[in-house]
């Protein structure tokens, strides 16, 4: 047996205490699997006197996680504190600065200084690894960068947030209410520190420009990443996604287009019979779509204490095993920029709901903005009948660019009996 691995962590809260839990339960078999055992010998969390329901009187307590980072006795520093910018970006930099191997769950750190940081490891000569950051249990990252890294990567795309899953599936099931249901996330751990980064697919999209830097070996573009959240799908959107053979789901997709690579983020309708509408709860699902490989699916629980424990243990296993891969797949000054593509170049159909005065003349407005725009309807249903009062109209358009889309949803959105901006959600065959 090896000298024990020290590790030092920053952040026990729902990750934090999961990983001590699981590094204390399953220390035999983590020892004979690595060859030698991990030992926690620091730790930092905002307050000390908390009972957390682990045991960590045997690791030195620190006040400042920059502190540990630079000083504590420790081969390698576990972030679990989250947030892009403040503390937490200031322990991975002092670590990495002191020549540290670092293991993070924190995705909004890496999608807007996941370049900068990689930098830095490859100029201590150490590793920064973050499986748990994106999908949480799900072992994309090793996947991405290691079992499939021989493939030509055309579109990297899934389920990327439990809580957002786990609201729509739980509405769905239960007619429940969206904000009933984001608390019972939230309560359950699931749900970021301002859970409008998850339900508004900022969350998402943190993970996506990830996965989009290993995929397609470039640099990690946050920025590009256009993205729409779930606020907005009410009940009535689900009710009529089941009557119209799909169901709703917030997707985040990375695919090589004509015009670049897209980055999106946004709910879809997918077919009830597709392999996405089957992922519930607080699961995620990811799909590499390979050249050799062709599609592969990975499906798991993407937050919660124990299966974000599970990936963060799982980068400390590597450390200990000295198994180790640059950040995003290849060194950083491998990585090569590729054009980015806009949303408005998406090709796609589309569901829309439109609330509207129930008064004779308003379907022939309607598609006239579409005829102008050079959009086509696949179908156009009015729910109810009740002259002078508001009704649901619901249609849904044929494959279009989404530029044009826009184009007619605006012009709708302006006729005087449409009293709400339109509701679209995409169609994908997923
Ligand atoms: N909860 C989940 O299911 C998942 C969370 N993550 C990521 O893991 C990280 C941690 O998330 P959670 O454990 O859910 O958060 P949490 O809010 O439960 O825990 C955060 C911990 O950081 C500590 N902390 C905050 N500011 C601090 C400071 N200035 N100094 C020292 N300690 C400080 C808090 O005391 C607490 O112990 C975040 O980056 C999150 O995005 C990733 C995957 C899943
Ligand atoms: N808030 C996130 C936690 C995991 O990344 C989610 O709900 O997926
Ligand atoms: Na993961």
């Amino acid at each position: 047996m090896g000298a024990p691995l020290r590790i030092a962590i920053a952040g026990l809260g729902t990750v934090g205490v999961g990983t001590v839990q699981l590094l204390q339960e399953h220390a035999q078999t983590i020892a004979m699997r690595c060859g030698r055992p991990v030992e926690v010998t620091a730790v930092s969390a905002r307050d000390r006197c908390k009972n957390r329901g682990c045991d960590v009187s045997g690791a030195v307590w620190y006040d400042d996680p920059v502190a540990m980072a630079r000083e504590a006795e420790a081969d390698v520093i576990v972030e679990l504190i989250g947030g892009s910018d403040g503390v937490a970006r200031d322990m991975v930099a002092a670590a990495l600065k002191a020549g540290r191997d670092v293991v993070t769950a924190n995705k909004a750190l890496l999608a807007i200084h996941g370049t900068e940081l990689a930098r830095a490891a490859e100029a201590s000569n150490v590793h920064l690894t973050y499986e748990a950051a994106v999908a949480g249990g799900i072992p994309i990252v090793k996947a991405l960068r290691e079992g499939l890294g021989g493939n030509h990567i055309r579109r990297v795309y899934g389920i990327l947030n439990g809580t957002c899953n786990y609201i729509l599936t739980t509405m769905e099931d239960t007619g429940r209410d969206f904000d009933d249901v984001l608390e019972e996330a939230q309560e359950l751990g699931y749900a970021e520190a301002d859970p409008s980064f998850d339900v508004d697919g900022i969350d998402t999209g943190h993970k996506l420009a990830l996965l989009t830097s290993m995929a397609f070996g470039c640099p990690v573009d946050f920025e590009a990443v256009s993205m729409e959240g779930i606020r907005h799908v009410t009940a009535m959107d689900i009710q009529h996604a089941d009557e119209l053979g799909y169901r709703i789901k917030l997707l985040g997709v990375a695919e090589e287009t004509e015009h670049g690579i897209l980055q999106r983020v946004h709910p879809c309708m997918v077919p009830k019979n597709g392999p996405i509408a089957s992922v519930e709860g607080v699961f995620n699902a990811v799909v590499v779509e390979g050249d050799f490989v062709g599609r592969s699916k990975l499906e798991g629980r993407g937050a919660g204490a124990g299966p974000t424990a599970s990936a963060v243990v799982a980068d400390i296993m590597d450390l200990a095993a000295k198994r180790g891969a640059p950040t995003f797949g290849v060194p950083v000054d491998g990585l090569v920029e590729r054009p980015t593509a806009t949303i408005d170049t998406h090709v796609g159909a589309y569901y829309v709901r439109l609330m509207v005065l129930d008064r004779p003349g308003v379907f022939a407005e309607i598609a006239a903005a579409l005829r102008d725009a050079q959009v086509s309807m696949e179908s156009i249903l009015q729910r109810g009948h009740d002259p002078g009062a508001v009704v649901t109209v619901v249609m849904t358009l044929h494959s279009t660019v989404e530029a044009a889309t826009t184009r007619a949803l605006e012009r709708i959105g302006g006729i005087d009996a449409v009293v709400e901006p339109p509701c679209m959600i995409r169609i994908e065959d997923l």
